[in-house]
């Protein structure tokens, strides 16, 4: 058995492992990187590039039959899945070729090749090859999709998006279950593309929506165009000549077996925890056995020990993975004298037609948080200027801000161009502006902002009305 003793040891080469290497190493500690499987990352490989790809080739093909709506008709619309399919690979494999790049040009003795797995605090056993003794760790292992096992009994027709990206052709029909943010995208995206969908969900949930008000706004405007069946759940799943019978049960228990080419397990992912041999680190463990940690540094209790990216489920996303990637690998090097890090605003943006944004704190967050100190200012994109002007005055935006001080605490929205609109609100959110400072920024006309114009005025008109009894927040608000 081969022994390799460093400072820091970096578990996963994915975003948040590939910077917390680069951070570690910048601190000046001997670092090695160890990945079990091919280089390249998941938002390159599998994820963020890959079903972006997919969804701009749907909204080319979405574009030409909403022209008309416009008086512009650009004729039979011929969608060559081969092509689609095609194109989505060679950009993928041209992103994932830069990230494979960035590993190549890391030098040859901080790389290691196997599935890591801890032994003790301090020792880690890759594959049956090599034991690794590190002083510090950050453990990068990002997560896996969630494929229920009485599907996956069904066989390889039962897939994960990880599959999708690989497929060199479209197939004739998908069911997905799950209206999660990977349900939706790649459930609209292949409709789009003459793919044959039907969406299956649970209970009534969009995305990562929680206010019910936008939430049924957004229920309303999928069902315009999907075949989304909510409150449905898929019951049993079968082999059925090249596809599958699949058996969906709805909410007054009437069952319904219908034939797909696939079945998309969109129902979540499950962070790599398991299989790290944590048990041997002596970390306390939270009930879905990822290591207690603490959001600013990253650090595993007072140990040596940093968790970064998907594999502590906070904010499963690409910029969360990068950030707390950068934070672990710098208090790595620095520990035991560890930094709070830079955590940003929280901004989550699902990538569907209308596109859905939130940011700070969502509305169900503020119940529990700001329960009776906050108001909600909203417009609707029904008859929004340049919305209508673009067809696609479809949504709700919903503000949220706390009386007395008028601080702009977060937004919920589904609706046009929301990933720009997130963008702006959630930097309203981190500088801290009220909703008055805000109200004197400029607003050009006509532009979708103008929308954001009319919400926050109204949130404004309600934040005359604070209740007199209630105080500001007292955990959350500077004293005056
Ligand atoms: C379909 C899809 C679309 C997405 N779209 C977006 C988007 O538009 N925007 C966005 O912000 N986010 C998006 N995401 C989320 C984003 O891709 C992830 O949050 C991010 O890639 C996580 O990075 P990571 O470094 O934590 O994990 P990963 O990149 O998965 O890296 C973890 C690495 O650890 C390795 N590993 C695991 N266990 C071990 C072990 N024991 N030993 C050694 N190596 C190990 C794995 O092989 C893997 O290479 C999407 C995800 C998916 C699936
Ligand atoms: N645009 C983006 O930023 C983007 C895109 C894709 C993925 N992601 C990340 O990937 C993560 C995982 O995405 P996801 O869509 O798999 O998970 P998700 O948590 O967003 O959604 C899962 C959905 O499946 C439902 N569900 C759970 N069990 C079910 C069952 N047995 N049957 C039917 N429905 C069931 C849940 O209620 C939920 O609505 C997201 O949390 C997100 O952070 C981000």
């Amino acid at each position: 058995m081969k022994i390799i003793r460093t400072e820091v040891a970096v578990i996963g080469a994915g975003t948040a492992g590939m910077t917390g290497y680069r951070a570690a190493k910048a601190g000046g500690k001997r670092t090695l990187l160890i990945e079990s499987n091919v280089y390249g990352t998941t938002c390159a490989r599998v994820g963020c590039m890959p079903s972006k790809l997919l969804i701009s080739a749907a909204d080319a093909a979405h574009m030409l039959q909403a022209a008309s709506g416009f008086g512009v008709h650009a004729g039979e619309v011929r969608i060559d899945g081969k092509a689609v399919m095609a194109r989505v690979r060679s950009e993928r494999d041209r992103f994932v070729g830069f990230v494979v790049e960035s590993v190549d040009g890391y030098p040859a003795e901080d790389k290691l090749h196997g599935h890591a797995r801890f032994l003790s605090p301090t020792q880690l056993q890759i594959d049956a090859h090599t034991l690794v003794e590190a002083e510090r760790f950050v453990i990068a292992t990002g997560s896996t999709p969630i494929v229920p096992d009485e599907w996956r009994a069904a066989g390889e027709r039962v897939i994960s998006s990880d599959a999708v990206f690989d497929w060199d052709d479209l197939p004739a029909s998908v069911a997905v279950a799950g209206t999660g943010v990977i349900g939706l995208e790649l459930g609209q995206a292949l409709h789009r593309l003459g793919v044959r969908v039907t969406i299956f969900g649970r209970g009534g949930s969009v995305a990562q929506l929680s206010d019910p008000a936008v939430l049924d706004v957004a229920r309303g405007a999928l069902l315009e165009e999907l075949d989304v069946r909510f409150k449905t759940k898929v019951v049993n799943v079968a082999p059925q000549g090249d596809g599958l019978a699949v058996t969906s049960e709805d909410a007054n228990g009437d069952q319904h077996t219908e034939h797909f080419s696939y079945l998309l397990s969109a129902v979540g992912r499950r962070p790599n925890v398991h299989q790290l041999g944590l048990e041997n680190t002596g970390l306390k463990r939270d009930h879905h056995g990822i290591p207690v940690y603490d959001k600013q540094t990253m650090q595993c209790g007072d140990s040596a020990i940093f968790i970064a990216g998907d594999a502590n489920d906070e904010r499963p996303q690409l910029p969360e993975a990068a950030d707390h990637g950068r934070i672990a690998g710098e208090n790595a090097a620095r520990y035991p004298d560890v930094k709070p890090g830079l955590r940003r605003t929280p901004l989550a943006i699902t990538f569907s037609e209308p596109q859905i944004a939130t940011m700070g704190s969502g509305y169900s967050a503020l119940c529990v948080t700001h329960a009776g100190r906050f108001a909600v200012g909203q417009v609707s994109f029904h008859n929004q200027g340049r919305s209508r002007v673009m067809l696609q005055n479809k949504g709700l935006l919903r503000v949220y801000a706390e009386y007395h001080t008028g601080r702009f605490l977060g937004a919920e929205m589904i609706g046009p161009r929301a990933e720009n609109l997130g963008h702006l609100l959630a930097w309203a959110v981190q500088a801290g502006l009220t909703v008055a400072a805000m109200l004197d920024m400029p607003f050009y006309h006509p532009v979708v902002e103008e929308g954001v114009r009319t919400a926050l005025r109204d949130l404004a008109h309600h934040l005359e009305n604070a209740p007199a009894h209630d105080g500001p927040c007292v955990d959350c608000t500077p004293a005056p």
